[in-house]
């Protein structure tokens, strides 16, 4: 099967360059518009599509992103592979602002979202006890250790609902669950990637110690940006170091994000909604033809 990668950017990451033949494409989607137009075009040989998340400009809030949409257009491109790039705030002490990290759990404390492709007429269940794709994450932490930046294997992200930053206690909560870096989009994207059997890997971005460190200032948009603006670079140049790592040609996943509709679909044929079985085509159409 031919590679095909996704990129969703972050905060600080509206753009990637380098792409030859690019243009900003639309994508019509059942589950409404994306967060803005998609680029699209290849990389040593490689297609790839950039989606930056909170649109150009920082429109959408972590709450207001359609992730279904956002989702659903990468793999409506065909994309096989999506790199999720996050800033994130850290809740431990030795991981620090400019560090990356590469997600590998999360607890999801969201509540204000659309979180599943299924729904009545068409219910499904997808395994999530490993959210990322350990082959991808790998991946990118390579791109990031030749980019030589602190990389971190393993974190695990709390998705808070924001858009306000958290209380001390509940900074000092999520420290006390062991969870190791916070943000506001990690979920319901994961959960989706999943669903649209994806291989998605999360590369963080840490530009804060939250609120609970006592030698730091509380997390402020500034912080955030000043971090940010430093990272930026890296964060482009890893995602331009993917498509020689990933290849042209791509052997099924290993650990079977790709295959993860196998045995999720519920609900009997005959009981199954037109409406929504329609709306499923790109996500779902390997299984549901
Ligand atoms: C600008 S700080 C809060 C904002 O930054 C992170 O966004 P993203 O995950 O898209 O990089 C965080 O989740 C919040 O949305
Ligand atoms: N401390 C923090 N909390 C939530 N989202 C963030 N994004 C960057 N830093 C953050």
């Amino acid at each position: 099967m031919q590679t095909m990668i996704g990129v969703i950017g972050g905060s600080g990451l509206y753009q990637i360059e380098g792409l030859e033949g690019a243009s900003w494409v639309q994508v019509e989607t059942p589950w409404g518009q994306p967060s803005d137009e998609l680029l699209v075009g290849r990389l040593d040989g490689v297609p790839m599509a950039f989606l930056p998340r909170h649109g150009r400009g920082h429109v959408q809030t972590p709450s207001s992103i359609n992730y279904r949409a956002n989702i659903d257009a990468l793999k409506r491109l065909g994309c096989t592979d999506v790199v999720a790039v996050s800033a994130v705030g850290s809740l431990r002490e030795d991981y620090r602002p400019g560090d990356f990290v590469l997600v590998d759990q999360y607890i999801d404390r969201t509540f204000a979202r659309e979180k599943s492709f299924f729904g009545p007429g068409l219910v499904g269940h997808v395994g999530f006890a490993h959210p990322t794709c350990p082959r991808l994450s790998d991946t990118c932490a390579e791109a990031a250790l030749a980019q030589g930046v602190t990389v971190h294997r393993g974190a695990t992200y709390v998705a808070m609902e924001g858009p306000q930053f958290s209380t001390l206690a509940e900074s000092r909560l999520y420290r006390s669950w062991g969870a190791d870096v916070i943000g506001m989009t990690g979920m319901p994207e994961a959960k989706l990637a999943r669903e649209a059997e994806l291989c998605y890997a999360c590369v963080a971005m840490v530009t804060d110690y939250d609120c609970w460190h006592p030698d730091h200032d509380s997390v402020d948009v500034a912080m955030v940006i000043r971090t940010l603006t430093q990272n930026a670079g890296h964060a482009r140049g890893l995602v331009a170091r993917l498509p020689a790592l990933l290849g042209q040609d791509r052997a099924p996943c290993p650990h079977g994000c790709d295959r993860a509709l196998d045995t999720a679909i519920m609900t009997a044929p005959d009981k199954r909604d037109p409406e929504l079985l329609a709306k499923l085509d790109a996500v779902a159409g390997r299984v549901l033809p």
